[in-house]
């Protein structure tokens, strides 16, 4: 069994603090969408598929606590909520794309003259509950593209050894996870050699998370410095670096945890390749390039402050970008449930497999 980031039970929604990992396993309450909010905003639950579950489910679970005697009262409420709460935080895709189906969605509920206020809100909460099972499902297509891709293209004769960066693991999902996806299938199907993953300052999500779910299942794996990855590929075998990501766009360049830009930087010198495994709808066309998007600036206190303590000299400025966007020219392949597609592909094959689901 992974570690579980949400736990939901018919309209009972609880997430893991993810602050307090590795130290401490507890779960809080997510009663309403408020709650959401915050625990998405401090990063108690993080990951881009966690934070579109979290938002999503914490507007069910509010919603079932309450009662509604109009459609229309309750199409505006489900609107405002949802446009709250994707000013949570604004890189990552996943919970605007999120709120936007279910806005949708809750349109078309509305103007259902079969419908009632009682059954147009019960079948919006099913929604939902359906998006944690599909996420789950998909991980798992994701996992099993990118290690087959892999393997055939990259491996040779022998096991494979993987970089990853960040956490895209079941503290970042609803459980497979993304990148971690990957590795996993790798393990599963008795390639995988090693695994590396990066600290990942200053949220330290590969210390922390990566390296927590990775011995907890057993995994072999070595934690390295970021500032460490030239080194080892210099000095080691990597096969290939797998991360996750928060947006890719229309031509392919992908938004990530801050250090993923260098790490790809690196790969290329040394003739790596470097592969980005996400849901197919991380993928944005509305947006043309990796210059659209929006980057997250954290406060300066998650760079000074380590477990509480200060280790930055008093009065220093900071620049806490939480990502930073990798040009398509050094991603060599996009692992979704829906296939593995080169950056310079997807304008091509995106809208047809869009106007297949
Ligand atoms: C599958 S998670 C995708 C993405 O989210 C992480 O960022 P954060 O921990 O700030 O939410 C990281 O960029 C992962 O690659």
């Amino acid at each position: 069994m992974s570690l579980e980031a949400i736990q939901y039970d018919n309209g009972k929604l609880k997430i893991l603090d993810q602050l307090l990992l590795p130290a401490k396993t507890e779960y809080i309450d997510i009663e309403n969408v408020e709650d959401g909010w915050k625990a998405i905003n401090t990063m108690q639950v993080r990951g881009a598929p966690a934070i579109a579950l979290v938002g999503s489910l914490s507007l069910a679970v509010e919603l079932l606590r309450g009662s509604f005697t109009d459609k229309t009262v309750l199409r505006q409420e489900i609107k405002n909520k949802l446009n709250y709460l994707i000013t949570s935080r604004p890189t990552a895709v996943n919970l605007k794309n999120a709120a936007s189906e279910l806005i949708a969605l809750a349109n078309r509920l509305e103007a259902d003259a079969k419908a009632d206020v009682d059954k147009m809100k019960s079948k919006f909460v099913f929604a939902i509950e359906e998006m944690l099972i599909k996420d789950i499902a998909d991980n798992m297509a994701i996992g099993d593209v990118g290690a087959k891709t892999i393997c055939k293209k990259d491996a040779g004769e022998g096991l494979v050894s993987i970089l990853t960066h960040c956490n895209t693991g079941s503290l970042a999902t609803a459980g497979y996870g993304t990148a971690l996806g990957v590795i996993r299938a790798l393990k599963a199907t008795n390639m995988l050699d090693h695994v590396y993953c990066t600290e990942t300052r200053p949220y330290n999500q590969g210390a922390r998370l990566t390296a927590y779910e990775l011995v907890f299942e057993k995994i072999p794996a070595t934690l390295i410095c970021d500032s460490a990855v030239a080194a080892l590929m210099k000095t080691k075998k990597v096969t290939a670096v797998i991360v996750g990501a928060d947006r890719v766009t229309a031509n392919g360049d992908t938004a990530n945890k801050i250090g993923t830009y260098q790490i790809a930087v690196v790969a290329k010198e040394h003739g790596i390749p470097f592969y980005v495994a996400a849901p197919f709808t991380t993928i944005d066309m509305s947006l043309p390039s990796g210059n659209s998007i929006v980057i997250e600036d954290r406060p300066a206190k998650e760079m000074t402050d380590v477990a509480g303590t200060r280790i930055a000299a008093p009065g220093i400025s900071c620049w806490n970008p939480a990502f930073d966007v990798t040009p398509a020219n050094l991603i060599t392949g996009i692992f979704t449930e829906k296939g593995c597609f080169k950056p310079a592909e997807l304008k091509e094959v995106v809208p047809k497999l869009q106007s297949e689901s």
